[in-house]
C-alpha cells in the first residue's frame, strides 16, 4: 500500500500540487484524470520517486520511499523522445541492465502481442508503434507498482484498444497495481477500479468505479464533468 499524505509540490515557487492525500492499495487499476496542467504528470513523477515532495510524505508499506524502493516501481513516461537511437531489442537489453526485475522474454511476448517490430530503430517507428514499445518495455518489468503517464495519448482507437488489452493480459489483477493518467477516460473506464480527479493541483474526488456506477448511476466521464462543475 502506498500512502500519499498532505503532499505539496512547487515549481519555481508556484504551487503545482497542494495538500494531496490518498492511498493506493495493491491489486487495483487507478486512473488519474483532470484538465491540462492539473498536476497529473507531476503527481506520477512524485509517486515514481523521480521528484520529491516539498512537503508531506509518500510511504510504501509505512516506510518512506528510498532510492531502492523506487527502483522497484515501473514508470512509463509521457515523452515521445524515448531512446530513439536504439532498436526495440536494444531497448530491452538496456532495460535488462538497469532493472533487476526486467523479464526479457516477457517483454518480447508483450511486443509480439502488440505487434511491434523490435528490430527497427525507435526513431523510425510511428508514434503509435513507439507507444506500444514503451508499454512492452514497461510491462517487461515484473513488479508490484506500475506508474504510467498518459500511455494512450495521441494514439488511434485500435492502438489504444490493443494497449488496454495488453495491460490486462500482462498484469496480475490480484498482486499488481497500475496507476495511469489519462484524458481517454471513456475508453479506459472499463479497466479502472478507481478514479482520482485532480483540479489545480488538488484532489477533488477519489472513488471506486463501483461507487460511481452503483451509487451515483453515472459513467466516469459524466461523473468527472459533474465533479468539475461543482468546484
Ligand atoms: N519542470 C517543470 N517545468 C515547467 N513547468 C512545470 C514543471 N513541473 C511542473 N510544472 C507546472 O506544473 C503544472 C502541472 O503540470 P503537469 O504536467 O503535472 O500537469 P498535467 O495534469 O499532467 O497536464 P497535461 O494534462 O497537460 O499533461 C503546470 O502548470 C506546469 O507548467
Amino acid at each position: 500500500m502506498i500512502n500519499v499524505k498532505k503532499v505539496c509540490y512547487k515549481h519555481r515557487n508556484r504551487p503545482v500540487l497542494n495538500d494531496v492525500s490518498f492511498q493506493i492499495p495493491i491489486g487495483k487499476v487507478i486512473g488519474i484524470a483532470g484538465e491540462n496542467g492539473a498536476g497529473k504528470s507531476t503527481l506520477l513523477r512524485l509517486l515514481a520517486g523521480i521528484k520529491n515532495p516539498d512537503d508531506g510524505t509518500i510511504t510504501l508499506d509505512h516506510q518512506p520511499l528510498t532510492h531502492r524502493t523506487c527502483s522497484r516501481f515501473a514508470y512509463l513516461p509521457d515523452t515521445d523522445d524515448f531512446y530513439s537511437y536504439l532498436t526495440g531489442v536494444q531497448l530491452f537489453q538496456f532495460y535488462e541492465t538497469q532493472f533487476e526485475d526486467f523479464n526479457f522474454l516477457k517483454a518480447l511476448e508483450v511486443a509480439d502481442f502488440l505487434d511491434i517490430n523490435i528490430e527497427q530503430k525507435i526513431k523510425t517507428l510511428s508514434k503509435g508503434q513507439r507507444g506500444r514499445l514503451k508499454m512492452a518495455a514497461t510491462l517487461g518489468r515484473e513488479t508490484t507498482y506500475y506508474f504510467m503517464d498518459e500511455p494512450f495519448s495521441g494514439l488511434d482507437p485500435m492502438v489504444r484498444d490493443s494497449l488496454i488489452k495488453g495491460l490486462i493480459r500482462f498484469t496480475d489483477a490480484e498482486t499488481q497495481t497500475i496507476v495511469l493518467s489519462t484524458h481517454e477516460l471513456y475508453e479506459v473506464e472499463p479497466i479502472l477500479d478507481a478514479l482520482l480527479l485532480l483540479k489545480n493541483g488538488e484532489v477533488i474526488s477519489y472513488h471506486s468505479l463501483e461507487t460511481i456506477r452503483e451509487e451515483w448511476q453515472q459513467d466516469a466521464v459524466s461523473w468527472m464533468k459533474k465533479q468539475y462543475r461543482k468546484e
